[in-house]
């Protein structure tokens, strides 16, 4: 028998994970991946290779076809459809393209987020500042988002992520649409919610990001995880 430290206990873990979608393209083939508590993740690989599965696959918005997938001490294929909200709430989510609600100022769009799972008032007032503080934007509070620069947005979408205090935080290109400068605060910004310790995992195509950061780096090719290093760099042309 395997004796773990309890904090060697994977935040995530797939376990012979395969996905094919309706059209029979398989996205993902036998995958195993493990993720720490803690840990700073990055995935990579070339358009198609299957790391947007990978992720929905984690908030449980796709099912695997085979294999089993874990998150947060669950088995996702046994949560119920009553249990998805809950968990998903366990989980802090990010993408490429904002999705902030047009007609809301930041504020709000940051309390949405609590109020959404029940958080009184008193809550809110004290929380959402606290975290718009963390993002930077706290002067920016009443602005609404088409008043912000694209780098603006995305600290707002991360504060939204985080004002329930995730235990992990999942982003899908959180610097897609975003220039060098504005990529790097937002990565600034993802070091140090995990400096705090919330787990994170980014999916990107930022090669300059992915080989300064020295961080782990899970490269996918065509479905199938093709390096793990704990150090990586942006190499997957070279697979
Ligand atoms: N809803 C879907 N229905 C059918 N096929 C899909 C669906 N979503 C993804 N696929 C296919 O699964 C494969 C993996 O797609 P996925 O979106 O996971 O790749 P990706 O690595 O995230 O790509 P990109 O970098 O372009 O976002 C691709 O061949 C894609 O066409």
């Amino acid at each position: 028998m395997t004796i773990y430290d309890e904090d060697e206990l994977p935040i995530i873990a797939l376990e012979n994970v395969s996905k094919s979608y309706a059209s029979e393209t398989k996205a993902l083939q036998d995958v195993s991946l493990r993720i720490l508590k803690g840990e700073f993740v990055f995935i990579v690989g070339s358009s198609g290779s299957g790391k947007s599965t990978l992720i929905k696959l984690m908030l449980k918005e796709v099912e695997p076809t085979i294999g089993k997938v874990y998150v947060n001490g669950k088995e996702l294929t046994r949560l119920r459809r009553g249990q998805v909200p809950a968990f998903r709430r366990t989980l802090g989510i990010v993408f490429q393209d904002f999705r902030l609600l047009k007609d809301r100022t930041v504020f709000e769009n940051v309390a949405f987020a609590q109020q959404v799972i029940g958080a009184g008032k008193h809550e809110i007032l004290k929380k959402v500042p606290d975290i718009l503080a963390t993002v930077g934007l706290i002067e920016k509070a009443e602005a609404y988002p088409k008043e912000l620069s694209g780098g603006e947005q995305q600290r707002v979408a991360l504060a939204r992520a985080l004002v329930n205090r995730p235990s992990i935080l999942l982003a899908d290109e959180p610097t897609g649409n975003l220039d060098p400068k504005n990529s790097w605060e937002i990565m600034s910004l993802l070091e140090e919610i995990n400096r705090n310790g919330t787990t994170v995992v980014i999916v990107t195509h930022n090669r300059e990001i992915v080989d300064r950061m020295k961080k782990r780096v899970v490269t996918m090719k065509k479905g199938i995880v093709v390096s793990d290093e704990k150090k990586g760099g942006y190499s997957y042309e070279k697979n």
